[in-house]
């Protein structure tokens, strides 16, 4: 069994804007996805998601795209997150020159689905390097990366940008413009994070900024206005100490962030309550907040290093989880098995649910 794990992220600065080729600041942070997968001798692929939380239930699932789940969850739903493992399995298998080759994985993650955090990238980063690896292959990350962004943008009907994937794999802070991605050095930002406890959906929001942009040339100059945003952003950190963040760019950072959010409220991908974690956030003190990801529900990220926002957030009507997140400064990278790996293992090939062969 091999088993490898990939960070979330945040915004600091862009989501959206980068679709249309202006440049982005994801952040890693520490809420992974980890991803167990073990050689089979047939050419089948059984997927548990044990943890695949769907609008507040769990569903447990083996088998293929088009094989039924084991509990009443809509089929679009599951279709969807097999989609991203099968996405995951054809890229490791043609990095293989393997294309029989059959897997059963496991899919853990403590990042919220659909959220803003880059739930689908972190498991597609994951997927793809402990399946490379379970065939004898290793990928570097920006291998990983790369793959990764092509089954995203499968999925995604190619409408993903290299963003989420590209920090997932490389982990800590990364400047992506269209085809042209970079680490880029980042102090430690003192990260809080408010969840509402929903999920936007990806597809639909970044299709309706897309007809703004089309319909209106203020919407087009809106977001070219974030590319502006981050590129002054970039500037303050390519400045900055990379071992503290200073009072003064604390403080200029977030005044970006808060116009940056402004801008995708007024592209209409924010929510009341993500507006009013970004208020509460503001209110507590918080150097500056904004939506991350794709918006419509999900989270927020702010920046204050006191416990302020946090606190406030957890008494925000609206805001169901806060908590603060570290830059994660690995990317992909490969765990240990656990010591109950073989019995959860057995467990799967025990399976009497629909078996199906991707
Ligand atoms: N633990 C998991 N197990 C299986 N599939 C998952 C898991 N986590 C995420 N996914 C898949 O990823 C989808 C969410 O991806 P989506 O791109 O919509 O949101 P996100 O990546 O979390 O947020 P954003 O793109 O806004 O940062 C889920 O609907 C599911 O298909
Ligand atoms: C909305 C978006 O910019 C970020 C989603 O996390 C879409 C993308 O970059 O693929």
């Amino acid at each position: 069994m091999t088993v490898s794990s990939a960070p979330g992220k945040v915004y600091l600065f862009g989501e959206h804007a980068v679709v249309y080729g202006e440049p982005a600041v994801p952040c890693a942070v520490e809420r992974r996805a980890t991803v167990s997968v073990s050689a089979r001798d047939d050419d089948h692929v059984r997927v548990r998601a044990e943890d695949l939380s769907l609008n507040g239930f769990t569903v447990e699932y083996s088998g293929s795209t088009g094989n039924h789940p084991d509990v009443d969850v809509p089929t679009p739903l599951v279709e969807a997150a097999m989609g991203y493992i099968d996405a995951a399995v054809a890229q490791a298998r043609d990095a293989a020159d393997a294309p029989d080759a059959g897997f059963d994985i496991t899919v853990k993650s403590d990042i919220p689905l659909g959220a803003g955090l880059g739930s689908s990238a972190a498991v597609v980063v994951a997927g793809i390097d402990a399946a490379t690896r379970e065939l004898g292959v290793e990928l570097s990350p920006r291998e990983i990366a790369d793959r990764a962004y092509r089954a995203e943008h499968e999925v995604q009907d190619g409408q993903a940008s290299r963003a989420d994937t590209f920090c997932s794999a490389m982990g800590g802070a990364v400047r992506v413009e269209g085809d042209d991605c970079r680490t880029i050095d980042a102090p430690p930002l003192p990260f809080v994070i408010g969840f509402d406890g929903g999920a936007g959906d990806t597809g639909a929001l970044v299709s309706g900024v897309r007809a703004l942009r089309e319909e209106y040339d203020f919407a087009a100059d809106t977001v070219s206005t974030i590319g502006d945003i981050v590129r002054r952003g970039e500037d303050l950190l390519a400045d900055a100490d990379p071992e503290e963040p200073s009072e003064a760019l604390l403080s200029e950072l977030g005044r970006f962030m808060n116009f940056n959010h402004g801008l995708l409220e007024a592209l209409g991908v924010s929510s009341r309550s993500l507006d009013s974690m970004v208020w509460a956030a503001r209110e507590a003190g918080a150097y500056g907040a904004k939506l991350t990801g794709a918006g419509g529900g999900g989270c927020i990220v702010a920046l204050d290093p006191t416990p302020e926002t946090q606190t406030a957030l957890r008494f925000t009507p609206g805001c169901e989880d806060a908590f603060r997140a570290e830059l994660a400064t690995e990317g992909v990278r490969v765990e240990e098995p656990p010591a109950s790996a073989a019995s959860a293992e057995s467990n799967v090939g025990d399976d009497q649910s629909p078996e199906g062969s991707a």
